[in-house]
């Protein structure tokens, strides 16, 4: 066990993990495979944002994004009720060819605070041979030598998953950076939060709803009505957590509302905009850049062994 503490795991093994755990779709995406296609715009507040970031996000103008909502885990048919992250992608469409990535959970921390975390709760999911499910008592070790998890694992538990992806907030969790025109570097997390409110499963349709509810409903909410989020980011103060996304920042952090995510219409994602997007979180705008998080650099080599698995028909 201590061996497996100090080594270091590579995005291979990772993807590997995932493969073996949850099994391949071919020519999908590893992690997150059950999803849907959206597309919108972003609005930024220029007057609130620019203060902090000089990125053409924040411009004010209409910003075209491209978004996919998903499921965390490598089973395309994992059930809408399952207690586990939502994830929502954005590929934000800057002038001049430019774009910013943001590819955020409904959850505002993370289950690890380096990548052999992630990596050893994958492999402690891996169903037993006889039983065809994960075994119990490895979870349970896992829990036990993995403080790290905990934190998200207790938010999971007691949050019961969105009823629609449009009543779910998502965290940015990663510590970012902010630069503006002055070149001065504000730490920053985000989070996007919906404007028709929070509205998780109630524990009885915890139990009663359908495997599959949460893509048509995105679907015909939005065809009714666009579904908005604000954008909200915490300004953060010396000392704040900067490379940890298992740990939180204080809630009485300053928070600005930045902007305005719409989203206008979504689809399935055979075939769609979102499909063929590898939502590499490291794609950003000048203004915006990435701490030394460890978890968000080593997310940008996995997802590139992903997407040219799932390119190449996998
Ligand atoms: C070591 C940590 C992580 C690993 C190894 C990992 C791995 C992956 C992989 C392989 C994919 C599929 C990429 C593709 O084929 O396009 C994926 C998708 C995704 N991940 Fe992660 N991930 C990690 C952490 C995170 C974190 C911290 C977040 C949120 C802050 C996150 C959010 C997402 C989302 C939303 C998607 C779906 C993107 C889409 O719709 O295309 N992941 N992840």
């Amino acid at each position: 066990a201590d061996e497996a503490k100090t080594s270091t795991v590579t995005p291979e093994q990772v993807v590997q993990a995932i493969e073996k755990t949850f099994g391949v779709t071919q020519g999908e995406r590893r992690n997150h495979t059950k999803g849907v296609c959206a597309v919108g715009e972003f609005v930024g507040i220029p007057a609130v944002a620019e203060p902090y970031s000089r990125s053409a996000l924040f411009s004010g103008e209409k910003i075209p994004v491209v978004a996919r909502f998903s499921l965390a885990g490598g089973n395309p048919h994992a059930p809408d009720t399952a207690k586990s992250p939502r994830g929502m992608a954005l590929e934000f469409k800057l002038p001049a060819g430019g774009l910013q990535h943001m590819t955020m959970l409904n959850t505002p921390i993370f289950g690890a605070a380096q990548p052999q975390t992630f990596f050893d709760a994958i492999q402690a999911a891996q169903p037993d041979p006889t039983t065809g499910k994960p075994d119990p008592e490895k979870i349970k070790a896992f829990k036990a030598s993995h403080p790290d998890s905990a934190a998200q694992g207790a938010f999971l538990a007691s949050h019961n998953p969105p009823s629609s992806y449009a009543n779910s907030s998502f965290w940015g969790i990663h510590t970012f950076k902010f630069i503006n025109k002055a070149d001065k570097t504000t730490l920053v997390r985000w989070q996007f939060v919906p404007k028709a409110g929070e509205k998780p499963l109630s524990d009885d349709m915890l139990k009663s709803a359908p495997t599959d509810f949460l893509e048509q409903t995105l679907i015909e909410q939005v065809k009714q009505a666009p579904a908005h989020w604000n954008m909200i980011v915490t300004i953060g103060v010396a000392g704040d957590v900067e490379d940890n996304p298992s740990i939180a920042w204080p809630d009485e952090r300053e928070k600005i509302n930045v902007g305005t995510l719409t989203i206008t219409n979504a689809m399935p994602q055979k075939g769609a905009d979102c499909e063929k997007v590898n939502y590499d979180p490291l794609v950003m705008s000048d203004g915006i850049a990435a701490s030394n998080d460890p978890i968000l650099r080593f997310r940008s080599p996995a997802y590139a062994i992903s997407f040219a698995k799932r390119l190449s028909n996998q």
